[in-house]
């Protein structure tokens, strides 16, 4: 006879109970279910006060995956340096080796998931601004919304320690029950007003651009990627559900993406995957190279069309091109890069576009993809090593989490992330919006600082601020 699913529950966790006793360690406990399908922002938004300051969404531009994460079972931080990407795996791996699952398995994206990301770079000093996020920050949440395909699933997390008892179980179900029970239908979301709008340092971000352009002509340095702060400040504090709401409704093909630390949220609707692995098949794109949106149809083609013949912005993609595709080759099978690279046009703004897919040689992880790829010349520039010591140096601004690697990966193999970009961090009632630009030989500092002005609308448009030309 088949047991109950709360039976199946009790026994798994009692069973990482003795398993953290016997190892005299901390054991995860993981149970999924499939559920009917809820709304994942009324999720995100029923978690409001509850888990205050510990709630992640994602959602991809095919709409395959979508993760609400609440609560915090387990933070994994790792130093800030150039290991951060091999701690974070040994500790997800020691995590995995013991965990006790029970409930549906082998779903993608369900189960124990690590969901968060890496700061731009780790040798930056760390100012105020960022320091909830630090330079990295994962961890697994304590209940998980999943949407896979149209089928959702929950996920209840729980780390077990030696001295737990099976009150823990008790304690699980009751916390589970009271939060579902509150109701997740139609949390709503709270305006946001506008109160000011200040750019911080234009004048001395185009001097920086022209200098860079003439470092660029005299020295071995190709590529620099340099970007720019808004700042926003509202009424009354921000709500990050109602920004999620809104870029979704606006930025459909984007991945649409927040993390809380502390009272902050860094949140967006970027573009551009770096990485994503299902099994052994793995994806990245090439994005580089901008141009606006035309008024009408045929302004909006004829833009496209110059996009996709300008010198100076197929320059500015072919670096990145060449950087993912020798990444590739160097850790997988086989890759496959079309010629030349197509358009992704988004609400505000259209790009050069190259995906880029291959077979990852056995045994290479999601993790070692990020190290690898991590800055693409999309976000730093190149040679990879100088232009990121330049921007510490030239930029005057800390970009933390902006320009960073963002994403999840779960017990299977499989993960995604993306780099935040498009993006802003949410302080109480202020907001510091990011926007690089790729800075070639051939770049002038008004065109520039247009291009990244245009970078700024899908955060502007979803906080409600005033969009640029
Ligand atoms: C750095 C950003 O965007 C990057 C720079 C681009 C460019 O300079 O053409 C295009 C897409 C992104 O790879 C940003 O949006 O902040
Ligand atoms: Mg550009």
């Amino acid at each position: 006879m088949a047991i109950s699913e709360e039976t199946e529950q009790f026994q798994g966790l009692a069973s990482a109970i003795q398993k953290a006793k016997d190892l005299n360690d901390q054991v995860l406990f993981s149970h999924i279910k499939k559920i009917q399908c809820t709304n994942p922002l009324s999720f995100y938004q029923a978690g409001r006060e509850r888990y205050a300051g510990e709630r992640f969404f994602w959602e991809d531009p095919a709409k395959e995956i979508t993760i609400t994460g609440l609560g915090n079972v387990k933070k994994l931080k790792a130093a800030a340096n150039a290991e951060r990407y091999r701690e974070v795996e040994k500790s997800w791996i020691k995590l995995q080796e013991t965990a006790v699952k029970t409930g549906v398995t082998d779903v993608e994206a369900t189960g124990p998931l690590l969901f968060g990301g890496f700061s731009f770079d780790y040798e930056s000093n760390s100012t105020i601004l960022w320091n909830h996020f630090g330079d990295n920050l994962f961890y697994i949440p304590a209940f998980m919304l999943s949407i896979v395909g149209k089928q959702a699933y929950l996920t209840t997390n729980l780390l077990c320690s030696p001295d737990d008892s099976e009150k823990l179980f008790r304690d699980m179900i009751n916390e589970r029950e009271a939060f579902l029970s509150e109701g997740l239908d139609g949390v709503p979301c709270g305006p946001n007003s506008l109160v000011k709008q200040r750019e911080v340092q234009s004048a001395e971000w185009k001097r920086t651009v022209t200098e860079a352009v003439e470092e660029i002509k005299t020295t071995d340095l190709d590529k620099i990627v340099l970007a720019r702060e808004l700042r926003l400040t509202f009424e009354h504090s921000i709500d990050s559900g109602k920004v999620l709401e809104q870029l979704i409704a606006e930025q459909p093909l984007s991945y649409i993406f927040s993390l809380e630390a502390g009272g902050d949220c860094f949140v967006g609707a970027t573009p551009e995957r770096l990485i994503k692995k299902q099994g052994d098949a793995v994806f990245s794109t090439c994005l580089a190279g901008s141009m606006g949106r035309g008024k009408d149809q045929r302004e909006d083609v004829s833009l496209g069309n110059e996009l996709l013949h300008d010198q100076k912005n197929l320059q500015e993609h072919q670096y990145v091109v060449s950087m993912i595709s020798n990444a590739f080759d160097a850790v997988c099978e086989k890759v496959v890069i079309p010629d030349g690279p197509e358009l992704m046009k988004n609400r505000h703004i259209q790009h050069l576009y190259t995906p880029v897919r291959g077979v990852a040689k056995e045994g290479v992880t999601i993790l070692q993809f990020v190290e690898n790829l991590h800055p693409t010349p999309a976000m730093g520039g190149l040679p990879k090593g100088k232009a990121v010591v330049r921007i510490r140096e030239m930029e005057g601004l800390e970009r933390g989490f902006y320009a960073g690697p963002l994403g999840w990966m779960d017990t299977y193999g499989n993960g995604e992330f993306a780099v935040g970009i498009r993006s802003a961090l949410i302080q109480d009632n202020e907001a510091s919006l990011f926007a690089g630009c790729g800075v070639v030989e051939d770049s002038t500092a008004s065109a520039e600082f247009r291009e990244t002005g245009i970078k700024f609308n899908p955060m502007l448009s979803a906080l409600g601020g005033n969009l640029n030309e």
